[in-house]
């Protein structure tokens, strides 16, 4: 789907969207998310994994704000594919390679928008055994189709149900590397 757009069509789409996060605001909130998690998880040990691609900015900016022992790896699951809606099923393109059997287990992913993705990560991780499992989001989507089996624990910031790009989110697979949360002219 992304060879079939032109470099100027991506940059008119960064040109129209509407910026709904600055990188200010983006910041502050990890600095508050990362107070919360150090509080609740400084003496877990825990396993921290990063839900690529989506999640891979959130986490590396994240992870440098949590000052207390842990073990960080990756996982890749995908259900949107670069496509504005989801599929039902979950791709899972690489599963997760550090044990964590008995541990705490905290996900890292750029956006809560229906839920299946998290909830289906979730219940993976109990099925391999981890003690306790808990999710951070950088963004929550806010609308009513959530799935009713997840709750997230830790959230950096609402935005309103629109097609969102930037800190890790893409457009059509574009522009993740966006500094700052937009949202797509019309979407
Ligand atoms: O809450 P949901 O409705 O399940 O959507 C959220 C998920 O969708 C996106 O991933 P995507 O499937 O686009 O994979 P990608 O990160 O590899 O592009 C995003 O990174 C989340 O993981
Ligand atoms: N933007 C980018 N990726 C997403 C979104 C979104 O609004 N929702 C789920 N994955």
């Amino acid at each position: 789907m992304s060879q079939s757009l032109t470099r100027e069509e991506l940059q008119t789409v960064m040109a129209e969207a509407d910026l709904l996060k600055s990188r200010e605001e983006v910041e502050a909130a990890l600095d508050r998310m990362a107070g919360e998690i150090t509080a609740q998880l400084s003496d877990t040990m825990p396993v921290v994994y990063a839900i690529m691609n989506g999640g891979l900015v959130m986490a590396g900016q994240l992870l440098t704000r949590l000052n207390f022992p842990l073990e960080q790896g990756y996982l890749h699951a995908t259900r949107y594919r670069g496509e504005f809606t989801g599929q039902t099923d979950l791709q899972w393109q690489a599963p997760p390679s550090i044990p964590m059997d008995g541990r705490t287990v905290l996900i890292l992913d750029d956006i809560f928008d229906e839920g299946h993705t998290l909830a289906e990560v979730v219940k993976s991780c109990f099925a391999q055994g981890a003690k306790e499992v808990l999710t951070a989001v950088l963004v929550n989507k806010v609308h009513n189709r959530k799935n009713p089996d997840l709750a997230v624990d830790f959230v950096g910031c609402d935005v309103e149900d629109r097609y969102v790009f930037g800190y890790g989110m893409d457009y059509r697979s574009f522009w993740r590397n966006a500094d700052g949360i937009y949202a797509v002219k019309g979407l």
